[in-house]
């Protein structure tokens, strides 16, 4: 990774201070370093004597003239950038296409033979190039890639996300059984070969993973044999790398994993007994886990990525996340496009609070999810998913500046300014600013987008 500039960023910095809380801290100065990690942090800076800002100069020695400052203007605010916890880059041509299908039959019908295509070079740079230039420009600084089963696409996917500067984990999707014979592994040697390709190629490119990390990928329960599994399980421990997969998406689905592998009691019996179910595996959906399952995956650590559009889009049913919060999983939220039709992570925190509504009124007022709560899956339970919340996630000392500028307009002619679909009128508190963002906001909203210090995105108003 080149060494970018040496930054200042002034204004209000917003951020989840715990699961309940946000924490509005107005009149900050960050001070960000060439490497995009936070050096310092300066508070009441308006009110700070030229002396006081010299001395923290003088600490870092940092000249003043060789720092870029930015400043959120009245109105706007840094918040933390959104970490998109599962999303299929393959699939982002089919965004908005998915009818009344449910899995299985959406995956036969949009899915694989959309994957397939992209072994065409051409079409993948296209589709990747749009997926992450649209998913940044919503706030996205880090993601948690599917590609597709062919090594060159899936590695040229790693080297898009770096030469955009969008932080990302590349997972090569396995799957040596119930697939199409156009779009599978041919074995399981082939499949870890395969990967293995991928983490070679990855690990060329960055060879710290700064920025592009390989993750483990089986595509889920039903499309791996078991000598797959255990394979997968083996490179894992190996290589100590992270694992994405689904887990109890669809109950036509965990009926069919009950027949595939009838000596594991559960699906999440499935992963542990093959080596996949630890603290670096991100299981996406987990609507349907048993309370037994969920203890179970709280034992081993593993993660867990809410799709709520994903869930309400293919039928596949409403996740408790109360529920396995109560039981101290660690959430993060997942597009799932195109499962889900949006690339926003913020489209994902709203439909995550109104799918809590719904399962509160299948019973208990309790299970709601409150704005605070949402945009803290959103950005900080992101980061514990991806195994970064000592890095990202939040603002401090020492953590990398992934950041966006959100502007909710001002109360003068929001229209022609063009900031979206937000109203605020001068007299609104922070929560419900907070609130308005979440529910009338967008991209247009996003003005500027930073992943560990490189401007990466600038709205063109
Ligand atoms: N939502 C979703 N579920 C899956 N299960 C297996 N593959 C997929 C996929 O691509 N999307
Ligand atoms: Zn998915």
């Amino acid at each position: 990774m080149g060494v970018g500039s040496r930054s200042l960023f002034v204004g209000t910095l917003v951020h989840s201070k715990s699961l309940e809380e946000l924490e509005y801290l107005e009149d900050i100065a960050v001070f960000v370093d060439e490497n995009g990690v936070i050096a310092a942090i300066q508070t009441k800076y308006s009110k700070a004597t030229t002396e006081e800002v010299d001395a923290i100069f003088q600490k870092l020695g940092w000249a003043r003239e060789d720092v870029v400052v930015k400043t959120a203007k009245n109105g706007e605010f840094f918040f933390p950038g959104f970490i998109d916890t599962h999303i299929h880059a393959s699939q982002y041509a089919n965004a908005g296409i998915f009818g009344k299908t449910t899995l299985m039959d959406w995956l036969n019908t949009y899915t694989f033979p959309m994957e397939a295509s992209l072994s065409d070079a051409f079409k993948a740079k296209t589709v990747y190039s749009r997926v992450i230039q649209r998913t940044i420009s919503h706030g996205t600084t880090t993601a948690a890639y599917y590609a597709t089963i062919s090594v060159p696409s899936t590695n040229l996917l790693a080297d898009l996300c770096l030469s955009f500067g969008q932080r990302a984990f590349i997972g090569r999707c396995c799957m040596d059984t119930m697939a199409p014979d156009f779009y599978k592994d041919e074995s399981p040697a082939s499949a870890i070969a395969d990967t293995r390709a991928t983490i070679a190629h990855i690990t060329n490119i960055d060879p710290k993973h700064a920025l592009v990390t390989p993750i483990i990928t089986p595509r889920f329960a039903v499309s791996c044999t078991s000598k797959l599994l255990h394979g997968l399980g083996a490179l894992q421990k190996e290589t100590d790398l992270p694992v994405q997969t689904h887990i109890s998406e669809n109950k036509n689905e965990i009926k069919l994993v009950k027949e595939l592998f009838p000596d594991h009691s559960s699906y999440t019996h499935v992963y542990d007994g093959h080596g996949l179910l630890g603290p670096k595996t991100i299981l996406a959906h987990a609507v349907h886990l048993s309370e037994e399952e969920v203890d179970l995956v709280k034992i081993r650590e593993a993660k867990i990525s809410h799709c709520p559009a994903s869930n309400s889009a293919i039928t596949s049913g409403t996740a408790k996340v109360r529920m396995m919060l109560d039981k101290g999983l660690q959430i993060g939220l997942g597009t799932d496009m195109s499962g889900g039709y949006s690339p926003s992570i913020l489209e994902a925190a709203k439909q995550a609070h109104l799918v809590s509504r719904h399962v509160a009124m299948e019973g208990d007022d309790n299970t709601k999810l409150s704005v605070e709560e949402v945009l803290f899956l959103a950005t900080k339970g992101g980061s514990q998913v991806v195994g970064l919340s000592d890095k990202i996630g939040s603002f401090g000392v020492g953590m990398e500046w992934d950041a966006q500028l959100i502007s909710l307009g001002s109360a003068a002619d929001p229209v022609e300014e063009g900031l979206g679909s937000v109203d605020v009128f001068g007299w609104e508190s922070w929560e419900e600013k907070m609130a308005k963002w979440l529910f009338g906001g967008d991209d247009r909203n996003t003005l500027a987008v930073w992943v560990k210090g490189r401007l990466v995105h600038e709205r063109k108003i």
